[in-house]
């Protein structure tokens, strides 16, 4: 079998080795010349999976190490009898990581506390369910908004409300939407001018979904002008064209990074070889545990209690720390122009593991912060 395989998927030798030979290439790059006489291909979320790159090609299986899948023509696949798996909420911990590092980062900054505010949830999927599920046990005031969840009147413990409610209540908006441009619960534009101009002073708005949910023109002028509204963006409209003015206007400003845990990549690339190995009728293969490294940093101690913020933020910046991503966007695009540096940072990426992975050790008087670090999302022991 020969398969043509997104040079950014780690383990992806390890993985798909035993079922053919592999071709790396930059996700970018992948055209009908290399498909042309393939078998299988394995994408992140930047190659079009459509008719133009599929041409004559013999494929049969398709796989994104992803949990968006708008980057794929499913009539095409549908039409061309091709199979397709993504990999559902395999990144969703490290974007909730993401999410709480920002917010934190800009409590700090601007001087605010993030127990203090009614923080709104757009789309309550894999990302956004585990983001309210950690807010809330932090013991943050939460509002979620999910139409279609609503629409299914889903068993769920979780109220919904609309989006214009949101807005009207919320001092944070974080959207974790699927980009969908059709239909009764289309995202394009989801956060139109309209919307944009309702956010109250002081609202904080996060995209960590897809750029084009978000009117950037409407933002950008509403940045530029009143100034009053603060913005953290992991998506963008054009990416990697990104708009470098918009850029210098948001708060936080990453290239589509927020999913970038090593675990979170990882559990993608294992899914679809799990997908690939049930599509060749093969027995699964590894168990995930097999192919994920322990981290360097394995456990801190605390042996004297803080304000909870500043114990979040200290065991949060030991694991993952959104300024360096932020820094270095904003480095490689003055050195290298937008397009280029926006890739550069996704292709150097360096190692980041996910709170989960660190355990935070408490004695003294640091046990009264078992459960707000708990709820953030560490491991947490008693020390003797
Ligand atoms: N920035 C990044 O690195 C990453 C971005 N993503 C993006 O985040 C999106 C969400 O991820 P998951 O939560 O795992 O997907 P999911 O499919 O589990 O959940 C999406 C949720 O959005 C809801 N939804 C759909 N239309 C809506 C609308 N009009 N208004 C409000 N809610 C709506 C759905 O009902 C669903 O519950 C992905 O589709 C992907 O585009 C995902 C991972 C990493
Ligand atoms: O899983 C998704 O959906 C994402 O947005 C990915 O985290 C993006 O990863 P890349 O495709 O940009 O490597």
């Amino acid at each position: 079998m020969k398969l043509i395989v997104d040079a950014n998927i780690p383990a992806a030798e390890r993985c798909f080795g035993e079922f053919g030979t592999l071709t790396r290439l930059p996700g970018r790059e992948i055209g009908a010349e290399h498909v042309k006489d393939a078998d299988a291909l394995i994408v992140r979320s930047i190659t079009q999976v459509n008719d133009t790159l599929l041409g004559e090609s013999p494929v049969r299986f398709v796989g994104t190490c992803t949990i968006g899948t708008d980057h794929i023509d499913h009539a095409a696949l549908a039409r061309r009898n091709i199979a397709f798996a993504s990999a559902p909420g395999c990144n969703a911990e490290a974007v909730v990581d993401y999410v709480l590092s920002s917010l934190l980062t800009l409590a700090e900054r601007d001087g605010w506390s993030l127990l203090a505010r009614t923080v709104g949830v757009v789309g309550a999927g894999n990302v956004g369910s585990r983001l309210l599920a950690r807010l809330q046990a932090l013991g943050v005031k939460t509002l979620a908004c999910d139409p279609p969840r609503a629409e299914a009147q889903e068993k769920s413990e979780q109220d919904f409300a609309s989006l214009d409610e949101l807005i009207e209540r919320c001092d944070v908006l974080c959207l974790h939407t699927p980009l969908v441009t059709e239909g009764p619960h289309a995202t394009y534009q989801l956060l139109d001018a309209q919307r944009i101009s309702e956010l109250a002073p002081g609202t904080v708005l996060l995209n960590a979904g897809r750029g084009d949910c978000i009117d950037e023109m409407a933002l950008r002028g509403r940045l530029a002008g009143k100034g009053d509204i603060s913005a953290v963006l992991d998506v963008w409209e054009n990416e990697p064209g990104i708009d470098a003015s918009l850029r210098d206007l948001v708060a936080l400003a990453t290239p589509h990074i927020a999913g970038h845990s090593l675990d979170g990549k990882l559990r993608g690339t294992w899914m679809i070889q799990q997908a690939l190995a049930k599509h060749c009728g093969q027995e699964a293969p590894e168990a995930f545990a097999d192919i994920c490294p322990s981290p360097a940093l394995a456990s801190l101690h605390l042996q004297k209690t803080l304000p909870v913020e500043d114990a979040l933020r200290l065991c949060m910046r030991a694991v993952y720390d959104v300024r360096r991503d932020h820094d270095s966007l904003e480095r490689q695009v003055h050195q290298q122009g937008v397009r280029k540096g926006f890739d550069t940072c996704r292709a150097d990426y360096p190692l980041r593991r996910e709170f989960a992975t660190l355990t935070v050790k408490l004695s003294g008087s640091a046990v009264e912060l078992e459960v707000p670090l708990k709820a953030a999302g560490f491991g947490v022991q008693r020390a003797e």
